[in-house]
């Protein structure tokens, strides 16, 4: 299914495009959950190493993500962005997986609810909170573009996204021999499905947030699963096109 820039509106603004139905050269498009859940049932050495669960906190509407390396002897494991409403859910998922947290991440400072970060670290000693030097924020550890966070053997690569705010950042899974086939990107706020993030905050930039999609997400492989941090209409994933 192709999917017009008109249904992007912001991004449309952005480029000073019309809002009639004219598609872009990079497009995002529904992927079918069914289709996810295959490539995941594949069987292959770095599919059955990646244990993924996409969680929801129905009051912000946020999806939180948890990935774990589960061929690792410690089982370690992170989690992107969590909601303190929800922290009890993730932390008693976590146990009974029988995985170690060892990162509470951010894509970016949330305004329409408050991260869960502080609270697990509460509850779980020896877990870093991360988030992005540019946000501005507290955290444990400060990620920059082109950084990569490590987790048993697998690992997510750090992309600059700024323009919903300044500081977000989209965390994609490896790009190496041995890491999850289709890549993953948890684009925050940046891109959610048939929509980007508001502009209007402190720190947005419409033009900014159209560069970013298109130099950082819209060049990603096409087959690559696209994971926003909210959705409204009901959607948990998107695919990526660069035809
Ligand atoms: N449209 C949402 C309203 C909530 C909202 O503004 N969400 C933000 C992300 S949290 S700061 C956003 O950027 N939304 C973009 C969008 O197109 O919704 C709702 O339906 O509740």
């Amino acid at each position: 299914m192709v999917l017009p820039l008109r249904l992007i509106p912001r991004l449309a603004a952005a480029a000073r495009l019309p809002r009639a139905p004219r598609p872009i050269s990079r497009r995002a498009r529904l992927v079918p959950a069914l289709a996810m859940a295959a490539a995941y049932s594949k069987g292959s050495g770095a599919d059955r190493r990646l244990l993924f669960r996409q969680l929801f906190e129905k009051e912000s509407s946020t999806y939180t993500y948890l990935l774990a390396d589960v061929a690792d002897p410690d089982k370690p494991a992170v989690l992107i962005d969590p909601v303190d409403r929800t922290v009890d859910r993730d932390l008693n998922l976590i146990k009974e997986l029988g995985l170690k947290l060892v990162y509470a991440m951010n894509t970016h400072v949330h305004a329409d609810h408050v991260t869960g970060t502080g609270l697990i670290k509460t509850k779980v000693p020896g877990v870093k909170s991360v988030i992005s030097r540019a946000s501005g924020a507290k955290a444990d550890h400060f990620v920059d573009h082109g950084d990569k966070i490590h987790f048993g053997n697998l690992f997510l690569e750090v992309r600059a996204t700024p323009g919903h705010t300044a500081g977000c950042v989209t965390y994609i899974t490896g790009d190496a021999d041995g890491q999850p086939s289709p890549r993953m990107a948890f684009t925050g706020d940046a891109l959610i499905i048939r929509a980007c993030g508001r502009t209007d905050f402190q720190g947005g930039s419409p033009d900014l947030l159209y560069r970013s999609v298109h130099s950082q997400i819209f060049t990603l492989p096409k087959d690559t699963l696209l994971y926003p941090a909210h959705d409204y209409k009901g959607f948990t994933v998107s695919g990526c096109s660069v035809s």
